[in-house]
């Protein structure tokens, strides 16, 4: 069972590898012309240095020691020494240059990339995401990937090539010598192991809680309202303390075993290698004095010591770094795996759909339509229903019937399991979502409102003219209260639109929807939250549309719809009524008799 859990942590853990390099390759595809040079420069900055101990150990071997003085070679060889050094820090310059320039192109890309996936994901995906955490994935774990760059590429690809050039010219300079130092590596591979095994669940479950902070953070502040109104503010603030005490105890964990056991241990590592070393020239001098052409050797293996333990530390000293940022950027790979929303019908259905939009048939045609979110638990039971152009359609029901379902299915946020819809004669997969979004306008029950003027809210990005945005505001009844606004259509209108009441921003959600110029208008409970004038308003905004626009409202006022056309009443995912106002109310001890009446008594 064990050892069943550790298998397949391991796969995972190759998985998530294997998904990190992927992104890591594919974001620093269009800049592979500059990687090549930073890695150039990389390689002849290691050489360089690696060289340096060498010039060194010629100029004690063939000069200081035998007092050979022969100033102008001394001073070549010395001056190489400065040269190599001088040298291999201007290439590193160029190449970090190089190299963060390209790290952080490639987090921007990958940001836009990744903020651009999640606009395109299909509704069910945001029925499971958590806000907090999808945010942490555009903004933060984007930037691991940046990590990975720095980590990977400079500081592993850096100290291997440091370490590979050492061990070739230790080699060169005394085979077994080299050895020693070599046979004392498997060391730090073993404390490498042990810190890994130590920190890695400290490592995921502190990334975890970062997120889970952010996602604490942002349903607080989407909540306020009603956080302070529950008086839950402590409760909260309990939960929030919770979350950060774990997220400190697991970083204090990581930081423990970083602290006690890897440096103190390659610290270690490093004297007993000199130690070594110096007892090997020990033994092999025996009592007489060193010769002189061993002095430069030790010279050189001194230097090199340092450099074979440094880059090791660095290899290891990043692993943590390393691990986080593979889970992140694992974890933005995974996002992007995320299948987006199926693109239908380019072209051809384009064409269908509007060679058929002057046709007499029904503007939306439910066959037989089922669907369920969750496998077993169906919503809407063998629907159909004919829709027919420029009419005015009313959907009610108890809470829970399935009408934001159905409304759902017609904006294709959600696939229909059996069944289909068709609009204008064509099913709904058939036709090119951009024309099929320009089509049909939306006014939901939360209006949504940006941050932004009166202007920008109605036009949300689609550039249209001032005249047509006015002219939606008129149909909406929007367009007084708006120039009555300090700098009218200009004016700022808050976060989620906070200056205005919620009638007036229902208003302006079906001036947005209208600006569009729909051939069909799908209204989710637009006048639930507003008073009855404003419902008088929104009423004659609808009136005013009818055999122009294709009109599907839902409403739990019924009120609203009590002049549509016909009403289609649901109960348990089906049509259990339908028609006009007055012949649901002759049906006794009919569903809409019954809501009608209720809601009569209530007002
Ligand atoms: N995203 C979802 N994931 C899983 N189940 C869902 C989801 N949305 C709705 N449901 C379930 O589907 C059923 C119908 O919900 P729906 O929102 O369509 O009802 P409704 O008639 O619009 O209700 P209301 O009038 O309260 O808005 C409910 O049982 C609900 O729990």
């Amino acid at each position: 069972m064990h050892s069943d859990r550790t298998a397949e942590e391991k796969r995972d853990q190759k998985a998530q590898m294997r998904r990190a390099f992927g992104l890591l390759r594919r974001a620093a595809l269009p800049d592979r012309h500059h990687l090549g040079w930073a890695v150039l420069w990389l390689a002849c900055a290691a050489g360089l240095e690696v060289i340096g101990p060498l010039l060194g150990k010629r100029l004690i071997d063939e000069h200081l020691l035998p007092r050979v003085l022969d100033w102008t070679a001394m001073a070549l060889l010395l001056g190489g020494v400065v040269l190599t050094g001088w040298a291999a820090s201007w290439l590193r310059y160029l190449q970090l240059t190089r190299l963060s320039g390209l790290a952080m192109r490639s987090v921007q890309r990958l940001r836009e990339q990744v903020y651009g996936h999640v606009l395109r994901l299909p509704m069910a995906f945001f029925d499971r995401a958590i806000t907090g955490q999808l945010v942490s994935r555009v903004t933060n774990d984007t930037e691991a990937v940046k990590g990975l760059y720095i980590q990977v590429l400079f500081v592993i690809l850096d100290s291997t090539i440091v370490l590979v050039g050492t061990i070739a010219a230790m080699a060169w300079l005394d085979w077994r010598l080299m050895l020693i130092v070599v046979a004392l590596m498997p060391c730090v591979l073993g404390i490498v192991w042990l810190y890994q095994r130590l920190s890695a669940p400290a490592v995921t479950r502190a990334r975890q809680l970062r997120s889970d902070i952010n996602a604490q953070m942002a349903e607080s502040i989407g909540g306020m309202t009603v956080l302070q109104a529950n008086n839950a503010e402590q409760r909260f603030a309990d939960r929030f303390a919770h979350t950060n005490a774990e997220h400190y105890t697991q970083r204090v964990a990581e930081i423990r075993a970083n602290a006690w056991l890897l440096r103190p241990a390659l610290d270690m590592l490093n004297v007993v290698l000199l130690a070594a070393v110096i007892w090997f020239f020990g033994q092999r001098g025996g009592s007489a004095a060193l010769n002189a052409a061993e002095v430069g050797v030790l010279y050189a293996f001194i230097n090199y010591i340092a450099r074979v333990i440094e880059p090791l530390i660095q290899i290891t000293m990043q692993f943590s770094q390393l691990q986080q940022s593979v889970v992140a950027s694992a974890r933005v790979a995974g996002l992007l795996d995320e299948a987006g929303a199926p693109e239908h019908g380019k072209g051809a259905g384009q064409r269908k759909a509007a060679a058929n939009a002057a046709a007499d048939g029904p503007a939306i045609a439910i066959r037989h339509l089922d669907f369920a979110y969750i496998d077993d638990q169906r919503v809407l039971h063998d629907l159909s229903l004919d829709i027919p152009q420029g009419a005015f359609f009313g959907i009610v029901g108890h809470t829970g019937s399935g009408k934001s379902t159905l409304l759902s299915l017609l904006l294709r946020y959600y696939p229909a399991r059996h069944g289909s819809i068709l609009m204008n004669g064509v099913a709904l997969d058939d036709i090119d979502i951009e024309q099929f979004r320009a089509d049909v306008g939306l006014v939901p029950q939360d209006p949504f409102l940006l941050a932004a003027s009166a202007i920008e809210n109605i036009d949300m990005g689609r550039g249209l003219p001032r005249e047509r945005i006015q002219a939606a505001a008129r149909a909406a009844h929007a367009h007084d209260f708006i120039t009555a606004l300090e700098d009218g259509y200009d004016t700022l209108l808050g976060e989620g639109g906070s200056r205005l009441s919620s009638g007036q921003k229902q208003l302006i959600a079906i001036a947005r929807a209208l600006a569009g110029e729909p051939r069909i208008l799908l209204l989710d409970e637009a006048t639930s939250r507003i008073d009855s004038q404003t419902e008088q308003i929104v009423q004659q905004a609808l009136n005013e549309l009818r055999g122009r626009v294709t009109i599907v409202a839902i409403a739990h006022r019924l009120s609203t719809i009590r002049d549509a056309d016909r009403i289609v009443v649901l109960n348990h995912g089906l049509i259990e009524e339908a028609g006009s106002h007055d012949t649901l109310m002759q049906i006794e001890g009919g569903l809409y008799q019954r809501l009608y009446l209720l809601q009569q008594l209530a007002a």
